[in-house]
C-alpha cells in the first residue's frame, strides 16, 4: 500500500454553514473560491498561503519529513480526507474514484470536512448509504452543514474479512473488533463464533489496534487491504451475512468548489428541502420534477433535529418536521434544472443544493480523463 497521511486530532467543524429555516438561493452558495476545471485534477497556479505550516504542525506520524515531496503532490495528486485508518473502505473508495490520490486518514468526521474547508486536503470522501444498513444519517446531516459541495459518487462492494495476528486461530478468538455497522453486517459469523463484539470507530482501526496491542485472542473485521497495512492474517474472507444480500456502499466525494459542467456526462444533483404544513405539499414539490420530465433517483425524509415538531394548529395531531433529501438526474447548469430549482424554492421554506456531480457509472471516466 502507498503511504498515506493522517489527521488524528479532536476538533469541531469550523464551518457550520447556513442555519436551517432560512430561504436560501438555488445554486452553490457559500464557496470560498471560484470553481476550477475538474477534468483531471489541476490545482497548479493556485497559491495556498500557510499550507506548509499547517501540514507540519497538524498532520500525523506518516507524513513527517515529507514536506519537500508535498509541493509536487499538491500540484498533481489530490489529497483526499477520509474517516478511518489506512485500509478503511473509505480509502478504497477514494482510490476507486481517483487511483492516484493521496488518502488522508482522519480520526473524526469533523476532521474530514474541516481538512478540506481549511485547505489541508483537496477533497473529502464520506460513506452515505449501505445496502444492508441503509443511510448513515449523521453523515447525511453533515452534508447540509459542512459548507462543501458534492462533486462525485462511487459505489463499491464491501468485502469484510476476519483478520488476526499471524498464528492466531479462529477458535482462539474471544473478541471481535470493528465498526458497529460492520459488526452488524457480519452477525451470522459472530453468533457462530460466540465471541464478544467490540465497536471501534472504523474497521481498519480495529486491525491497527490488534497489531499495536499484540492481541492474540482477538480479531478484526476489516478489508484485506487493512490486513496488508497492519501485517495481519486473513482467517476468513467475505464474511458478511449473505442471506441479507449484497453489501454495497455508496460514497460521496466533497470539495470546496462546485463541479464544472461538461455537457457530456450524466450528472446527478443532490438537494435538501423542508415543506410547509398542509395537504399535497410533497406532491407539489415532486411535481416540479414530473412537469419537466426529470428523473428522481432517491428521496428520503427524516425528522429535522434542530426544529423537530411542526405547529399544526390547536387540537391537531403533533407532527414531525421533516427534511427531505432528494437526488435527481441533471446538473444545475442545465436550464431545465434551474427552472425546477427556482420553482421548488418558491414552495419550500428551506432549500439547498448540495452539489451536481457525475453519476456513479460516469464518475470514473470523468475523474480519470
Ligand atoms: O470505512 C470503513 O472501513 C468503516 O469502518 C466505515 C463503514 C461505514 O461507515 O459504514 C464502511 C463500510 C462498512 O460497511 C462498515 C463501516
Amino acid at each position: 500500500m502507498r503511504a498515506a497521511t493522517s489527521e488524528w486530532r479532536a476538533t469541531r467543524c469550523a464551518h457550520p454553514g447556513r442555519a436551517l429555516g432560512s430561504r436560501s438561493r438555488p445554486g452553490h452558495g457559500g464557496s470560498q473560491e471560484p470553481a476550477r476545471p475538474r477534468r483531471g485534477w489541476r490545482s497548479a497556479g493556485r497559491g495556498v498561503p500557510g499550507l506548509e505550516a499547517a501540514k507540519s504542525s497538524e498532520l500525523g506520524e506518516s507524513s513527517k519529513g515529507e514536506s519537500s515531496k508535498f509541493s509536487s503532490r499538491w500540484m498533481n495528486v489530490p489529497r483526499v480526507a477520509y474517516h478511518g485508518a489506512p485500509g478503511a473502505f473509505s480509502s478504497l473508495a477514494a482510490r476507486e474514484l481517483l487511483p492516484e490520490c493521496e488518502p488522508v486518514a482522519c480520526e473524526t468526521l469533523e476532521l474530514v470536512t474541516e481538512s478540506v474547508a481549511q485547505w489541508r486536503s483537496d477533497l473529502a470522501i464520506l460513506p452515505i448509504q449501505n445496502t444492508l444498513e441503509g443511510t448513515l444519517h449523521d453523515i447525511q446531516d453533515r452534508l447540509v452543514s459542512c459548507g462543501l459541495h458534492i462533486v462525485g459518487e462511487v459505489n463499491i462492494p464491501v468485502i469484510h474479512c476476519l483478520l488476526a495476528l499471524p498464528g492466531t486461530r479462529k477458535e482462539d478468538v474471544k473478541t471481535v473488533l470493528s465498526h458497529s455497522v460492520a459488526l452488524a453486517q457480519c452477525s451470522t459469523l459472530l453468533k457462530g463464533m460466540g465471541s464478544v463484539r467490540e465497536a471501534v470507530f472504523d474497521t481498519a482501526y480495529a486491525a491497527k489496534v490488534i497489531k499495536a496491542e499484540g492481541k492474540t485472542d482477538a480479531a478484526a473485521i476489516a478489508s484485506k487491504e487493512a490486513a496488508e497495512e497492519f501485517g495481519l492474517e486473513v482467517l476468513a474472507e467475505d464474511v458478511h451475512d449473505k442471506e441479507r444480500g449484497q453489501n454495497i456502499q455508496r460514497y460521496l466525494l466533497l470539495a470546496r468548489d462546485p463541479m464544472e459542467y461538461d455537457a457530456v456526462s450524466t450528472y446527478k444533483t443532490s438537494i435538501v428541502f423542508t415543506l410547509d404544513e398542509g395537504s399535497g405539499q410533497l406532491f407539489k414539490a415532486l411535481s416540479v420534477f414530473a412537469l419537466r420530465d426529470m428523473n428522481i433517483t432517491k428521496i428520503e425524509s427524516r425528522p429535522l433535529r434542530a426544529n423537530p415538531l411542526l405547529a399544526t394548529g390547536e387540537g391537531a395531531p403533533t407532527q414531525f418536521n421533516y427534511i427531505f433529501y432528494l437526488d435527481y438526474i441533471g446538473h444545475t447548469s442545465e436550464i431545465k434544472c434551474q427552472q425546477a430549482m427556482r420553482h421548488l424554492q418558491e414552495i419550500t421554506p428551506f432549500f439547498k443544493v448540495l452539489g451536481s456531480y457525475p453519476a456513479a457509472n460516469e464518475a470514473f471516466r470523468v475523474w480519470s480523463s
